[in-house]
């Protein structure tokens, strides 16, 4: 292990268990193809199957979803000859504390260092944040590596089809809630969604570092493309232990995020999840954080709260919070960064 910086080195507990692959049969596959019909009746079931894999999991994989394969492979293409350049030639893109967008190979989950490299790029052009305690607003502007010379167009029509699919995902959350279908769409006017190209090389110590830590995403909801590697392991709710999501080809892995814990008031959980490594394969992933404008007050819906199940949480602004994320993320911190249990009633 001698050269292996100990910043990557997880606490004893939360080092992937050597040799574990419980895979989880158990995570729902959904058929989103009942979204092509008019039948109201085919859609009311999907949302009920959707509001099922949210109470019980957190966790689901769709399959035809609408998102053409091209595009895919396109995004995929791009990230695998951007992250094989050499470090100097991707730093000349690197994020730094002005501008959170961009390669970043330095991230901290709760203060242990990832054994990845990241790309993050905005969709909304320019993402404003704000965070209302602070004089000044900031405009996130993508940055564009001259090479691979496809990244911005991959990135671009891949975010418009994740779009779509994530507005889908959305309408059918609120119908599973028994809200309007587009109750929730409004918060997505000014959006600060993100897409990460995730690179996690190839590790000499699998068993005691991790490609991401556990961790909860924070926004809305996260639509994953991952390939067939697999390393993503999701904490089962009915006993907490972790399970590697199987790949499937062509498939999306979607998940709740904190927004929705707290819109749902708890009905739907954002649910704990982490990447193991590989000391032989390097692995590639594709989250797309479909996250709300920075200007939302994130507080429990009001038609989902009465003096039976009273609000879980006080309101707390989205751009605060990801301001102080993007920060904190950028540092090792001698604290736990901000979450939203911090909001609890
Ligand atoms: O790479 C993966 O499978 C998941 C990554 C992840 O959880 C994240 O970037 O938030
Ligand atoms: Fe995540």
């Amino acid at each position: 292990m001698g050269e292996v910086d100990p910043a990557f080195i997880q606490a004893l507990e939360h080092r992937p268990k050597p040799g574990q692959t419980i895979e989880a049969k158990g995570i729902p596959l959904i058929d989103l193809s009942p979204l092509e019909s008019n039948s109201r009746t085919a859609l009311e079931i999907l949302a009920t199957e959707i509001g099922d894999a949210c109470e019980n999991w957190g966790f689901f994989q769709v399959i035809n979803h609408g998102v053409p394969l091209e595009a895919r492979q396109k995004i995929d293409l791009v990230s695998r000859e951007f992250f094989a350049l050499p470090k100097e030639e991707k730093r000349k893109v690197s994020r730094d504390e002005v501008n959170p967008t961009g390669y970043y190979d330095t991230e901290h989950t709760k203060n242990v260092r990832d054994w990845k490299e990241v790309f993050d790029v905005t969709v909304q052009v320019p993402t404003v944040i704000h965070d209302p305690d602070d004089k000044e607003m900031k405009e996130m502007i993508n940055q564009w590596p001259g090479n691979p010379p496809e990244m911005r167009s991959a990135c671009e029509e891949y975010a418009a089809e994740m779009q779509k699919l994530a507005f889908n995902l959305l309408e059918l959350i609120a119908l599973s809630l028994g809200l309007k279908k587009d109750r929730l769409n409004g918060f997505f006017k000014d959006q600060t969604t993100f897409i990460r190209l995730n690179y996690y090389p190839p590790c000499p110590i699998p068993d005691l570092a991790l490609g991401v830590g556990r961790h909860k995403d924070a926004g809305a909801l996260t639509i994953l493309a991952q390939d067939e590697v697999g390393g993503l392991q999701v904490k089962r709710k009915t006993d907490g232990e972790w399970i590697l999501v199987k790949p499937t080809p062509d498939a999306y892995i979607i998940n709740v995020g904190d927004i929705i814990q707290v819109w749902s008031n708890e009905k739907y959980q954002s649910v704990e999840h982490r990447v193991k490594v590989n000391s032989e394969k390097e692995r590639f992933s594709i989250p797309f954080f479909f996250n709300p404008a920075f200007y939302t007050m994130v507080e429990p819906l009001e038609e989902l709260v009465n003096e039976q199940n009273p609000s879980k949480y006080k309101p707390y602004s989205w751009g605060k919070f990801l301001s102080t994320r993007k920060l904190s993320n950028y540092k090792k911190l001698d604290v736990e960064n901000i979450q939203i249990h911090h909001f609890k009633n």
